[in-house]
């Protein structure tokens, strides 16, 4: 990977850390000189100013404060929103003498400041327009235990919007899931470091939005650092697909060859073939079993395709083209077997994906090579793992990582916050929607990163710009028309805007 490209991803898109790396960050700022209280009024500051742009109206609040600095940023926001005219109440899980250092000063701020203190027990009813939750922050160690519990899911059931600091209480700040229980937020405010836990996992579901703010000591302490991920952004379109030269012709943009479609399964191989050929490959073919020949060519008569009745009758197709797609409607039967042993023994790119990976985790196994695309969801990871998708699905970052070292190549774990692990480390698409869950989404992803690497993209840029394309292009395609109803076939008019950034100023210079 060219020092360019790699500059390419530092240029596009918010360093992500684990909480130890955060900790670290903490660490080295106080040592600048910053003292961890003032750090901690910072961030309290930042709270509640986050509170007041999100519910600018409002009057009144609970502030749910756990034991540790977490919440002591709660009394501290507590005491500031207070001193603004606010009714506002502390619920404290632990009581004064169990806090030590920050936290009990920012008690002890809070208490000075008039602000009434209640500590907590189950039949508390919480009061005020929201609720804030300074319960745990990245502290958070191990399955949530005792009155935290109770809390947390006191919080869920008020119905009451929730800013949560930091982190929603109970989410694991490395991973995403849910340690037991964990608060479900409105809106997230994260400081010094954005954390990987709040972007992949159960945590899409629980964060609402995320308000990231560095407290003005990121520059400094973040040298040295490597972040554990990056989150993708949309400015990664631009930096790798400049409008075409006025002369490029097809043979310059890629020949890429859909292997998909077996006896009864032709839908997901045409919506791969379709959405590759939308994505600006060049050529566009597709083997398939000849039952879909006349259907596909109706469909999208710009797809070459050739009906074949099993690998033999591939013919050179595969070394004629630039990248092959396989899996999409592959099945594991016969026909299946055979056009996947010819697709790895093809000396071209592949994007691998659905019964692809599933053969490769039963009759192909130990396959490993440095250029492909797997694209597993939790499912087919954990058969390519030997693990159970519970098991991946508790540490997300970590299955895409292991199934890189495994597989080689780049790995795109699919699901919401998709995570792609390549030689350059993870990146984290922030992207997407529920209306992505329904059959094909997939298939269409293949497709992308089919057109992308046939137009000549070095592989991890391909596969983390294809993931971004499609989740944006599935938002694009919601804000037109709502979540249920999305259908894969809808996101491919989407993503071709997407990845033509500067179509609008070019339009705008040919009307003036
Ligand atoms: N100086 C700093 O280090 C700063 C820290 N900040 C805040 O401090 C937080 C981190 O603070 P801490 O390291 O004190 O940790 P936390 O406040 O996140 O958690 C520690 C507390 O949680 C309890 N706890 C841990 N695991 C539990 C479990 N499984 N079940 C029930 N209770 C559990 C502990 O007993 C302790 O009371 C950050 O998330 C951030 O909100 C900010 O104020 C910025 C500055
Ligand atoms: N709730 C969601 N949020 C974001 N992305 C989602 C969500 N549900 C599904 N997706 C995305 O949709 C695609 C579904 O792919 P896959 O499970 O392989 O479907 P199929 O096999 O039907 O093609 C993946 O890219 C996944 O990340
Ligand atoms: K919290």
């Amino acid at each position: 990977m060219s020092v360019e490209s790699f500059d390419h991803w530092q240029r596009h898109g918010r360093p992500l850390y684990r909480a130890d790396q955060v900790r670290e960050l903490d660490r080295r700022t106080i040592a600048a000189g910053i003292e961890g209280f003032a750090l901690m009024q910072r961030a309290a500051a930042a709270a509640w100013q986050s509170l007041k742009a999100r519910w600018p109206g409002v009057r009144s609040f609970s502030v749910l404060c756990g034991g540790g600095n977490n919440g002591g940023d709660g009394h501290v926001l507590a005491a500031m929103a207070a001193a603004e005219g606010l009714a506002v109440q502390r619920i404290l899980l632990k009581p004064r003498d169990a806090l030590s250092g920050d936290a009990g000063r920012a008690a002890d701020m809070a208490t000075a400041a008039g602000v009434e203190a209640v500590p907590w027990h189950s039949d508390l009813v919480l009061e005020g327009e929201l609720v804030v939750d300074a319960l745990l922050g990245t502290g958070l160690g191990g399955e949530v235990r005792g009155e935290a519990r109770e809390a947390i899911e006191a919080v869920n059931a008020s119905g009451l919007p929730v800013l949560a600091i930091d982190i929603p209480s109970g989410l694991h700040a490395d991973t995403g899931a849910v340690l037991g229980v964990a608060v479900q937020a409105t809106r997230t405010v994260t400081f010094i470091g954005d954390k990987l836990g709040l972007h992949t996992g159960a945590a899409p579901a629980r964060v609402g939005e995320v308000d990231f703010r560095a407290l003005g000591v990121e520059a400094e302490a973040e040298v040295d650092l490597v972040p554990a991920a990056h989150l993708l952004d949309a400015g990664l379109i631009a930096a790798w697909l400049p409008p075409r030269p006025r002369d490029a012709h097809k043979g310059d943009v890629g020949h890429a060859l859909v292997l998909g479609g077996a006896p009864g399964l032709g839908g997901a191989a045409l919506l791969a073939a379709e959405a590759c050929a939308r994505l600006g490959a060049g050529k566009v073919s597709l083997a398939t079993a000849p039952e879909h020949v006349t259907a596909s060519l109706v469909r999208r008569p710009e797809v070459m395709v050739h009906g074949i009745r099993g690998a033999g009758e591939l013919d050179g197709l595969a070394d004629r083209a630039d990248v092959l797609v396989v899996g999409p409607g592959l099945g594991q039967g016969s026909w299946g077997q055979g056009v996947l042993q010819a697709a790895l023994g093809a000396e071209r790119p592949l994007v691998v994906d659905a019964d692809a990976l599933n053969l490769l985790a039963t009759l192909f196994t130990g396959q490993r090579r440095e250029e492909w695309v797997l694209t597993p969801h939790p499912g087919e990871a954990a058969r390519l793992l030997g693990l159970s998708p519970g098991e991946v699905e508790a540490d997300r970052p970590a299955a895409a990582l292991a199934l890189q070292r495994r597989y080689g190549g780049v790995v795109v774990l699919k699901g919401a916050g998709s995570l792609v692990a390549g030689p350059e480390g993870l990146a984290v698409c922030p992207h997407g929607n529920p209306g992505m869950a329904s059959g094909g989404m997939g298939d269409a992803l293949s497709g992308i990163l089919g057109a992308l690497l046939a137009q000549g993209l070095p592989l991890e840029a391909a596969a983390r710009l294809g993931v971004l394309v499609h989740a944006l292009a599935a938002d694009m395609a919601v804000r037109q028309g709502g979540e249920r109803g999305l259908l894969a076939g809808d996101l491919a008019s989407c993503a071709r805007i997407l990845v033509n950034p500067t179509m609008g100023e070019d339009d705008a210079a040919a009307t003036r």
